[in-house]
């Protein structure tokens, strides 16, 4: 009780504060729901003041009928008692269809609301998602945001919107309830008001205590949701079986949900117990108040109609109460849980366009120049790019080579902008990338990474998706096929270009590793780009596929600048300059035949790996 009444304190020192935060979060919901539904909006709005009015009317018109009946005995004219009686009863059949039919409507309504305005905000949460800075993606807090973002998104603004109408339709009622109250006694109505008190303290401190809950389990919900994914997903399949380890990740799993499942009991049992001390304190009032009428009834000052349509008042009123509670604790609970949404969609990405966009060269006529770059991932210690100086000149392939980390994707990575260096500049022509529009830039470049994407769609889309700008040109598709070696895959594809690649969806054809790599190519050579970049583009591709598509490359890279970065050096010897990178700086540099000449790293390496492909 002690810490009921401390939290209490706590919560209404901060509520002046909380106010002006509170209304702009829910006015930013309810504009949100406006623009998802502005028609379905208008709807319920409009059908919230019947609701709140016809509770009240039903009961009028039961005093009408009671008094009506009580006249009747000692009426002489029961012919015209009748008669009213009748009337006022099928005056409360009207009252009450009226109700059924005001209360669909504002169901369907709220219904295609509800779907329109989660569609939406998952809309607005997917283009976030694609806007944002990669490196969101390496940060936990980010993942965490989402989480918290995603669970909510579905259907918090639209569960604050109803709140806010279901507000607005209780106040209707509460204020007529009142007034009618009044009538009776003004002490009813201040002993109904004070009782209800307790109930709202009670919900807002364990609304509070359910958010922070919630906030503070988020690592472990995450961590429970990977657990299942390890356990359903296809890519652990083969491991999971073979080494055996169902049975651990499911006891990770189980013991997780179990503390989580704990923790949520205890904020249950402990929020029920204090709020069936308010429920009691607030009975009493309702019941005190009954047993105050049914006296003024007994001496003779109200009538029997006033009673028992003072009676359902305070039945109803009870009941108002109760969804007024529900509704305000709910908005305060929404407004909590809502920021989270507003967390992740407030996300800014440091990437941006400069207010005066300078256009990316076409044709390049100079070249692409890295100036004295270095680079540290956002949250790392360690220096992965230092000081690297690298000259391109268009029409030129040159190849980046060196032991693993040694920052060659790192510095493909700053090319597409994907992160901006800490030091240095890359530029195009002597223009620096962060002038340019990034989307401009991107669409210059054309990449393979390592961890190029396996699309779940047609096999004609996934090479399209390259040059996704335009429509699907089969005649362009076809050609990056057969660039890429692709069109040997086709063969035995049943359904040709149309068939789905990958075993999510029905009918599906799964490809080798190899094969995959072979359509990321495809969609890499099907883009319209002056830069083609290809991160180990043949590491699953066997020997003859591998002579085949390089052979090609100088072909399709004619005309453009071209970047490969390779272990086997066998591939890369054919580039107009090679670097070597160790450890984030430039090693060695110059052709196959200097570097050999020069007899450092790069020789030792390509005599290791010649030895072990003879
Ligand atoms: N997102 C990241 N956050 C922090 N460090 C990273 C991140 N990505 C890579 N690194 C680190 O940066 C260094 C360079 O990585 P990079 O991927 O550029 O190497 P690489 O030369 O392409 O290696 P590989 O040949 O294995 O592909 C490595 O030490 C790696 O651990």
């Amino acid at each position: 009780m002690r810490a009921i009444i401390l939290e209490a304190l706590h919560i209404s020192k901060r509520l002046p504060h909380v106010r002006r935060e509170d209304l702009k979060d829910l006015w930013r919901a309810a504009l949100l729901v406006w623009k998802s539904a502005p028609g379905w909006a208008v709807a319920s709005i409009a059908l919230v003041i019947p609701q709140g009015v016809l509770p009240l009317a039903s009961l009028y018109v039961m005093k009408l009928i009671v008094d009506c009946v009580a006249t009747g005995y000692s009426s002489a004219d029961s012919e015209a008692v009748t008669g009213q009686l009748l009337m006022f009863v099928a005056l409360a059949i009207l009252v009450e269809l009226l109700s059924i039919l005001i209360q669909s409507a504002a169901n369907i309504a709220s219904e295609f609301q509800s779907t329109l305005v989660s569609d939406h905000t998952q809309d607005i949460l997917h283009a976030k998602s694609v806007a944002i800075d990669l490196e969101y993606y390496e940060s936990p807090k980010y993942y965490d945001t989402l989480h918290r973002a995603q669970q909510e998104a579905a259907y918090r603004p639209i569960h604050i919107v109803r709140s806010l109408t279901q507000l607005a339709q209780n106040a209707i009622s509460m204020a007529s309830t009142v007034a009618l109250l009044f009538l009776a006694s003004w002490a009813i109505v201040v002993a109904l008001l004070m009782a209800s008190i307790p109930g709202i303290l009670v919900q807002m401190i364990y609304s509070g205590k359910l958010y922070r809950w919630q906030v503070s389990r988020t690592e472990k919900d995450r961590k429970s949701w990977y657990l299942h994914w390890l356990l359903t997903d296809k890519s652990f399949a083969k491991e999971i079986r073979l080494f055996d380890l169902g049975s651990i990740f499911r006891d990770r799993y189980t013991a997780l949900r179990e503390q989580l499942r704990k923790e949520k009991l205890d904020l249950s049992v402990s929020k029920s117990k204090a709020n069936l001390a308010a429920q009691a304190i607030e009975s009493m009032a309702v019941f005190g108040s009954l047993a105050f009428l049914a006296m003024e009834g007994m001496k003779g000052n109200i009538t029997i109609g006033d009673i028992t349509m003072y009676f359902g008042a305070l039945v109803q009123g009870k009941a108002v109460i109760g969804s007024l509670l529900s509704s305000l604790t709910g908005l305060y609970e929404d407004r909590l849980f809502i920021t989270n949404l507003y967390d992740f969609l407030d996300l800014e990405p440091n990437i941006k366009d400069p207010l005066k966009p300078v256009k990316v060269p076409r044709p390049i006529e100079k070249g692409i120049t890295f100036e004295g770059i270095s680079f540290s991932y956002p949250g790392s210690s360690s220096v992965t790019l230092n000081d690297i100086s690298v000259k391109i000149k268009p029409g030129q392939v040159i190849a980046l080579v060196g032991g693993n980390g040694s920052g060659k994707t790192t510095l493909i990575k700053l090319l597409c902008r994907l992160y901006d260096p800490q030091k240095g500049r890359i530029a195009i022509d002597g223009v620096d990338l962060k002038d340019m529009r990034v989307s401009d830039l991107r669409r210059e470049i054309s990449v393979v990474f390592q961890d190029y994407a396996q699309y779940n769609l047609s096999l004609a889309e996934n090479i399209w998706l390259g040059s996704a700008a335009g429509p699907l040109d089969m005649g362009k598709v076809a050609k990056a096929a057969r660039d890429s070696g692709v069109d040997r895959i086709l063969k035995r594809l049943e359904t040709g270009y149309e068939t789905t690649l990958g075993k999510w969806f029905d009918k599906g054809t799964d490809l080798s590793i190899g094969e995959w790599q072979k359509v990321a190519l495809a969609r890499a050579f099907i883009r319209d780009s002056q830069i083609i970049i290809m991160d180990e583009p043949t590491s699953s591709l066997d020997p003859k596929a591998e002579a085949e598509v390089f052979a090609k490359f100088r072909e399709l890279a004619k005309g453009k600048t071209a970047i490969v970065i390779g272990h086997r050096l066998s591939t890369v010897r054919m580039a107009d300059c090679i670097y070597l990178l160790n450890d984030g700086h430039i090693a060695e540099k110059g052709t196959h035949e200097e570097l050999m000449a020069l007899k450092g790293e790069y020789a030792q390496l390509f005599e290791i790996q010649a030895v072990n492909y003879r």
